[in-house]
């Protein structure tokens, strides 16, 4: 069974998001990000080491590519899955107040798409390949923390499989317009009029992958819900970066972590621009928990699927669903409470 969510019936709740200042001791580090996961599945890194250009040279990219007039735009689209979209998110009616470019990390990819987006691609090409490899670092440094964290780096390397060629990881920059009135921003958009969430900007959900890293401009608006079902606000932070547990490493870690599930609501008054690199593995890559999270009290709470396989039902399902629970192993624990058959 998939569920859908409970969109709008949580309390907002201003709360402290736990902050992780990468240049501490790292046996001390480790600790803290296994907390952050566990607690949050989400929490902001400070004393990171990408550099200011890098992240400013894609800001402006993107802050170009959306100023431009919505016929432009759309050359780049639609995103099906890759390029530019507007509005409309995934292939199965889910709709938000935003526009965004989505875009696949391979580099080949990056040229091939830079070609639809702008007309000095190898200016843009370069800013979004710096930006990825600045955050595939990142990624890496954190995901070596989470094993070492865990004890399981010996046996186990998470961040190897980001780092291969053939990965599966993503990029996406999501531009938010100011929403004073219900759908009013492009008055040439026929699809406007469907949108009744005229304050959602990306409605709740948990990332697929295996780890996001988010960076936003200066204008809120995205929040995370915990596990009593509150939403926290996430003040926003240019300067630093916030990380977020995707379905994936719940798997890998057999529900130890939980992907957090977030969301974003509009500004009236600025527009929003966030930059995501969604960490994935390569297609044919199998998704189990690792060996150490699983002991005979412990059991694999999932079967095993390729991150293909994932896709695929991702990509059938609805933005909000959980859909890791189409790969839970329904266990029989409670089968002796059952009645006996006459
Ligand atoms: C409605 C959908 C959009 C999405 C694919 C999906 O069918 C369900 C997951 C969605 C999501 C959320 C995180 C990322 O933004 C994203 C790129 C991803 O990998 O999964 C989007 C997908 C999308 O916008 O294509
Ligand atoms: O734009 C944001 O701040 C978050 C968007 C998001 O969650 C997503 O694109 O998956
Ligand atoms: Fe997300």
């Amino acid at each position: 069974m998939v569920a859908p969510c409970p969109t709008r019936t949580k309390k907002t709740k201003a709360l402290g998001i736990p902050t992780i200042d990468l240049s501490m001791e790292r046996s001390k580090l480790s600790e803290l990000v296994v907390k952050a996961c566990e607690e949050y599945g989400f929490f902001k890194v400070v004393n990171h080491s990408v550099a200011k250009e890098v992240i400013s040279r894609l800001e402006e990219e993107g802050t170009e590519f959306f100023s431009k007039s919505s016929s432009e735009k759309r050359q780049a689209g639609p995103a099906n899955p890759f390029g530019y979209g507007c509005r409309n998110i995934g292939p199965n009616g889910d709709m938000g107040e935003l526009e965004y470019l989505l875009l696949h990390t391979n580099p080949i990819c990056i040229s091939e798409r830079s070609k639809t987006i702008t007309n000095d691609p190898t200016k843009f090409s370069g800013a979004v390949n710096d930006y990825i490899e600045a955050a595939k670092d990142l990624t890496c440094e954190i995901l070596d923390l989470v094993v070492e964290g865990l004890w399981v780096q010996e046996k186990f390397s998470i961040s190897k499989v980001i780092k291969d060629v053939h990965s599966d990881s993503l990029l996406r920059i999501n531009h938010y317009p100011p929403v004073s009135l219900k759908g009013n921003w492009d008055p040439s958009n026929e699809i406007q009029s469907d949108n009744n969430n005229n304050n959602v900007g990306f409605g709740e959900h948990s990332d697929p992958q295996i780890l996001t890293i988010l960076r936003s401009n200066n204008v809120g608006g995205l929040q995370i819900s915990t596990h009593d079902g509150l939403w926290i606000p996430v003040p926003p932070d240019p300067n630093q970066f916030f990380v977020m547990v995707g379905d994936a490493l719940q798997v890998m870690t057999n529900g130890r972590f939980e992907s957090v599930r977030h969301r974003v609501l509009t500004n009236t008054t600025k527009p929003r621009m966030s930059m995501m690199y969604f960490a994935a593995p390569p297609l044919n890559w199998w998704i189990t928990p690792m060996p150490k999270m699983v002991t005979p009290h412990n059991p694999s709470l999932y079967k095993p699927f390729t991150w293909a396989q994932y896709k695929q039902a991702a990509y059938s399902l609805r933005l909000g669903d959980t859909r890791l629970d189409l790969f839970k192993i329904q266990r029989q624990q409670d089968s002796h409470l059952a009645p006996a058959s006459s």
